[in-house]
């Protein structure tokens, strides 16, 4: 019915993995790792559903590991519970006032753990769950406004510390209104979650967020993607929507349905908001419909070519 949990044990002890290995093995997918180093990495590769976070380990401490899992957008939300021999009040109180689920002390109470592991997953599941519905538009299933604000925040802030460039683009689909009233509301919608989908083909995962943005506009932020590279994932958004070969006959713009776009690419500073970066994408999709429609124009170019008011204000 549920797809099978993923549990990642980290402990420097072979006995102890050992231990949880053969009480867990039959109801959960494991990963092992023996530092905090691997475990960091590994919670990064595969996010399980829960670690298992031994405390003292040989190279940084399971405390070290739970506030670098906290500091990163991909691993922050995942569950952990401390695995320890220190089980003194003070240093339960304090793994889990770093946001650890529980603590569970060595040596280990087999049932006990088994019990405890069990709710934490249940309640992970929970979690997920209702994470995944607020964050996600309901239509189309890509991230909603609201989650965009926060990883806009995020990753602006993330590339501003490593001096990586920040690419966004904006996408709003030509003619709706018009493609509503001629074909109905119900054809709309089935197209807005086609165009949302030509997004997620194009942006992988890995390189970055798909998210609607109000009505027909969508929005791909790209962190650490250049310009040059992002415009070619936008490149390929356009000629997806247009291979889907939707009749639009009130379009202006192609007898398909076809979609603008309007990019840019920054480099963030720490001083900075992101709201500058919004208000430029959002001035070169502008700038994409009035020259046309079915286009994609990035802020420095359709800056060259805008009247000087407009440029001079966005600068
Ligand atoms: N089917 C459907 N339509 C929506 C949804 N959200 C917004 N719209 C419609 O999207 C249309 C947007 O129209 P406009 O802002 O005038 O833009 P447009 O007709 O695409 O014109 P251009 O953007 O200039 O090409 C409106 O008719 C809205 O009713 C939705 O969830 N489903």
């Amino acid at each position: 019915m549920f797809e099978q949990q993923t549990i990642l044990i980290v402990d420097d002890e072979w006995m102890d993995r050992s231990i949880l290995t053969e009480l867990l093995k039959n109801d959960y997918r494991l990963i092992l790792a023996k530092n905090g180093e691997q475990a960091v990495h590994k919670a990064a590769k595969y996010l399980p559903d829960l670690i298992l976070l031994d405390v003292v380990l040989p190279d940084i401490s399971g405390y070290e590991v739970q506030r670098r899992l906290r500091e990163q957008q991909r691993t922050r939300h995942l569950a952990v519970a401390f695995i320890t021999s220190q089980d003194s009040a003070d240093d339960e109180a304090y793994g889990i006032s770093l946001g650890a689920y529980d603590y569970i002390t060595k040596p280990f109470h087999l049932a006990v753990v088994k019990a405890r592991i069990a709710n934490i997953l249940r309640l992970e599941r929970q979690r997920a769950l209702l994470e995944k519905l607020a964050s996600l538009d309901g239509l189309t299933e890509v991230h909603n406004r609201r989650k965009f604000d926060e990883i806009l925040i995020e990753e602006f802030h993330r590339c501003a510390s490593w001096e990586a460039p920040l690419s966004m683009a904006m996408l709003d689909v030509d003619h709706f209104k018009a493609f509503n009233d001629c074909y109905g509301h119900g054809k709309g919608d089935d197209v807005l979650k086609l165009v949302a989908r030509c997004m997620r083909v194009s942006v992988p995962l890995s390189s970055g967020y798909v998210a609607r943005y109000g009505g027909e506009e969508f929005v791909m932020l790209m962190p650490g993607v250049s310009e040059q590279d992002s415009m070619g994932i936008c490149r390929q958004t356009i000629q997806l929507v247009q291979d889907l070969n939707v009749p639009h006959e009130k379009s202006t713009a192609a007898d398909v349905l076809t979609v603008s776009i309007g990019g840019v690419t920054v480099f963030p500073s720490l001083e900075e908001s992101p709201s500058r970066i919004l208000r430029q994408a959002d001035f070169a999709l502008y700038s994409a419909k009035k020259a046309g429609r079915n286009r994609i124009l990035w802020y420095t170019e359709c800056a060259e070519s805008a009247e000087p008011p407009l440029v001079n204000q966005l600068n």
